[in-house]
């Protein structure tokens, strides 16, 4: 049978710094083995949350619970149940990773002779068992990162709270980085990955919490994230020949008009192709298609262009701006020109 009770639980938890309000209300709760993928833009709220889990912030209100340990109240409990692994590995001068792993072991108290054991077991883990006698300083970030991992998991920890652990890691490194994640998970851990970038991390995650300015925007897996979010659906309508691409482009702008829902149309004579965005659902978009095939017009395919993850992202990020409808824009304009620059 499998626990119902959540392992992580947040109850409205809100921190307010004077006026500002950096974290509004989160409400979220992850299962044993689960990943969560903890998304967000700078300054969102992210290490906000995660220095509360950890014990190290105060809540203005609200209550964070790991596996019932209260993290504000029970600290001990919480430094045990916990490991935590920061974006920023620090400086290590002079220090080997074996003499790195044993550091940290002693830190957490664990006895000398279990230490000696366990730096082997989670270099093993890590999959860094060839870096134990290379200097720290002396890695790259993706070493690095693999030994930060194996630091976090010294005192066997159920929960593992990584920041950020894609960051600036090459394509591959990230590729294992995802391996590593699933692995930790199928030895029982808990996992929250946080990220201010849609990493392919975020395909591996169990459920995905979305937040902006300190609210959460969207919570769920993917799949239940990709249906929920109101999504502009982007069409394209392949011709047969270039020359019909005005003419479809009007007929396209006309039917938006007579329906009263703007359409961005766009033609690629080149393509022979025409694209446009809607909100419209399935039942609404029927009858463009009957249009279209009613005005004679040649269509050799009509198909929606499937919203990855990135675009569900944008369009939650775009909703933290729903007050200002100018500031909403300015946000998509932006998010359009990363999205043209990556
Ligand atoms: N001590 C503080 N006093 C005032 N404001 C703060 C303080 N600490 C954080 N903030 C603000 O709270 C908001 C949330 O910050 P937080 O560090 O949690 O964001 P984040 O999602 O982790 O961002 P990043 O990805 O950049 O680390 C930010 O606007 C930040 O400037």
């Amino acid at each position: 049978m499998t626990d119902p009770s959540p392992i992580i639980e947040t109850v409205n938890l809100t921190k307010r710094y004077d006026e500002f309000t950096a974290l509004d209300s989160l409400s979220i709760s992850v299962h044993s083995g689960q990943i969560l993928g903890f998304i967000g833009p700078n300054g969102a709220g992210k290490t906000t949350t995660i220095r509360i889990l950890v014990g190290l912030l105060k809540p203005t209100s609200g209550s964070a619970r790991i596996a019932g340990a209260d993290c504000l109240t029970e600290s001990r409990k919480i430094k045990r149940l916990v490991g935590y692994m920061p974006d920023d590995f620090g400086k290590y001068n002079n220090m080997r990773v074996g003499e790195y792993l044993d550091f940290f072991g002693a830190a957490y108290g664990i006895g000398r002779r279990q230490r000696i054991v366990r730096i082997d077991e989670v270099l093993e883990i890590a999959g860094a068992t060839y870096m134990k006698d290379l200097f720290v300083d002396a890695l790259s970030r993706g070493m690095q990162q693999r030994v930060a991992i194996a630091r976090t998991l010294m005192h066997d920890p159920q929960v593992m709270i990584l920041d950020e652990p894609a960051n600036g890691l090459d394509p591959q490194a990230r590729i294992d980085m995802r391996s590593m994640l699933l692995r930790l998970a199928e030895m029982g851990k808990t996992l929250i990955v946080t990220s201010h970038i849609l990493p392919e991390l975020a395909r591996v995650c169990d459920i995905v919490a979305m937040i902006t300015k300190g609210r959460l925007r969207a919570f769920g897996t993917l799949d239940e994230i990709m249906r929920d979010i109101q999504q502009r659906r982007t069409f394209e309508i392949q011709l047969v020949d270039h020359d019909q691409v005005d003419r479809v482009v009007g007929l396209v702008e006309n039917w938006s008009r007579e329906m009263d829902h703007p359409s961005e149309v766009t033609g690629a004579k080149t393509e022979s192709m025409v694209r446009f965005t809607t909100e419209l659902n399935d039942r609404e978009i029927t009858p463009l298609l009957t249009h279209l095939v009613g005005s004679g017009e040649a269509i050799a395919q009509f198909r929606e262009v499937p919203t990855d993850l990135e675009d569900a992202f944008l369009s939650v990020a775009g909703q933290s701006h729903d007050d200002d409808a100018a500031e909403k824009q300015v946000a998509s304009g932006q998010a359009a020109s990363e999205q043209a620059a990556s």
